[in-house]
């Protein structure tokens, strides 16, 4: 450890600035402490210090604006950014600016001290990242300051400056291609395409066409030379969603341009060099597809670089009504009326399992915002809609006749008074679930024909979901259509 180091430590809260000399004290540092930017700036101009801690807001100035002035008198200062701000874009400034850390409020203090000395020992060679893409845009990108989701921000921080492969985990609807995406807008290759191919929605068969490109004739119907996508991504970012679901042969042809860094088109002989940084999501268990047989396992290696895992809404539930506020304010941006939720269905929305996780809660607080009348949404309104039911009372104009959830009760009512003298046979809820997922499914198949990639995003089913439900529930698609 380098003790006799001096660390200066600036944030307007006396109370921190308190336990932060006594810690830092204890670990053997010299410690100074101001309020304010101002002097922590005349400090380090005057060439005092071997470390710097601030804090982001303070009253005369940004402390993330100080960075980069820091930075540049002297380059060689280890910043330490604290913030109780806790967004994406605070953790991409502080990183962008130069800061050796960013410690979201409130942090551990043990860690802090970790952090200090890790910083006065690291090689002081390491340039700071290059200059920032800084266009200052305040819109986030991911909403939540829950733990898990700083976390996700730091880490996101630190691959920055990165080209390394990255392995989304997480349930479906997450955010996975969302954070994907926040790794392109915010890493080297920002200026570079975006690229995203999703394996669940491409037929198998032409999976590799699609990923490598094909030349002409390489196939039946391969009528002229096409690009695939590895190419279209050059310079940029692809983005391989489902990669659980890429069939062996893809796997494989990854696999080789994974450790050779090149490619060739199907039906085509020369190499390829691919320059395009992968970043890869799956909401499945990649290593029990490995013990399968149905995921190679050197490809998993290969991908899973950094892994990130994407925790469920329910284990953040404190991010909800944030959400919330995130999603009605887009609704109203479009157009939407405004609207509120007090405090006892905020509550409730809490409670939920939030089986569709973030994308589950979106569409609701659209339906919230499109079909009821009321400015603030209340309990009644919330637990019909989680109940899986038409709007409540005045909401959607019924039209013509019954809304589906006054017609599904009758149909209820109906079948267990058909039951009079005795209480209906054990197992009603999956049976009832049943009935109604066999004809939803069977609709889907017919609107779309039969095409089961078209009814299993009408559905927002997975595909291969989709293929076990249509057995599990023996839909049978026959020639005439439907049954
Ligand atoms: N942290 C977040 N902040 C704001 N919006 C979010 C967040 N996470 C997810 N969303 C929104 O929820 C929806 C689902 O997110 P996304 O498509 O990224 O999930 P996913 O994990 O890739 O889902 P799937 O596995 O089903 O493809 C999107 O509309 C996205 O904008």
């Amino acid at each position: 450890m380098t003790t006799n180091s001096t660390i200066l430590v600036a944030d307007d809260d006396r109370g921190i600035r308190t336990v932060l000399a006594q810690a830092l004290g204890r670990a053997g540092y010299e410690v100074r402490t101001t309020g304010n930017a101002s002097t922590l700036w005349r400090w380090v101009s005057e060439g005092e210090g071997d470390l710097v801690i601030t804090d982001v807001v303070m009253p005369d100035e940004s402390g993330l604006d100080l960075l980069p002035r820091i930075k540049k008198i002297r380059p060689d200062m280890r910043i330490i950014v604290m913030s109780a701000q806790n967004t994406l874009l605070t953790a991409v400034k502080a990183t962008q600016r130069g800061a050796f850390e960013y410690l979201p409020k409130p942090f551990d203090l043990k860690e802090l001290v970790a952090v200090v000395n890790r910083a006065l020992t690291a090689p002081r060679s390491a340039p700071a990242e290059g200059q920032p893409g800084d266009d200052d845009e305040e819109k986030l990108p991911l909403i939540g300051r829950s733990p898990a989701m700083q976390e996700i921000y730091r880490t996101l921080a630190r691959l920055m400056g990165t080209d390394l492969t990255v392995m989304i985990t997480g349930e479906s609807g997450t955010g996975k291609e969302l954070v994907a995406r926040a790794l392109h807008d915010y890493g080297k290759r920002r200026n570079g395409p975006f690229v995203a191919i999703n394996m669940a929605a491409i037929p198998r068969e032409l999976i590799e066409s699609e990923l490598f490109g094909h030349e002409k004739g390489a196939f039946t119907g391969a009528t002229q030379r096409a690009t695939g996508r590895f190419e279209q991504a050059e310079g940029g970012t692809l983005f391989l969603d489902e990669i659980g679901d890429m069939p062996p042969e893809a796997q494989t042809r990854l696999l080789r341009v994974l450790q050779e860094g090149e490619y060739t088109t199907v039906g085509g002989r020369t190499p390829i060099r691919a320059n395009v940084r992968i970043v890869a999501a799956t909401h499945r268990d990649l290593t029990q597809l490995i013990r399968q047989g149905l995921f190679r396992e050197d490809l998993f290696y290969r991908l899973n670089v950094v892994p990130i895992r994407l925790p469920p809404l329910r284990e953040r539930t404190e991010d909800i009504p944030e959400l919330i506020r995130h999603f009605l304010a887009q609704g109203s941006s479009e157009g939407l009326p405004q609207k509120s939720i007090d405090s006892q269905a905020m509550d409730r929305l809490k409670r939920h399992r939030w089986p569709g996780n973030v994308r589950e809660l979106e569409n609701l607080v659209r339906r919230l915002a499109a079909l009821y009348s009321q400015e603030v949404i209340g309990i009644e309104v919330i637990e019909a809609e989680l109940a899986g039911g038409a709007p409540a009372s005045d909401a959607m104009s019924a039209g013509d006749g019954e809304g589906l959830s006054a017609s599904v009760e009758r149909h209820l009512r109906e079948y267990f008074g058909s039951h009079e003298d005795s209480l209906p046979p054990p197992g009603v809820y999956d049976r009832v679930l049943r009935e109604v997922e066999r004809p939803l499914i069977a609709l889907a198949l017919e609107v779309t024909r039969g095409n089961q990639i078209k009814a299993a995003q009408i559905l927002g089913l997975n595909r291969n979901t989709l293929r076990k439900k249509i057995r599990e529930l023996d839909v049978s698609v026959g020639r005439g259509g439907f049954k």
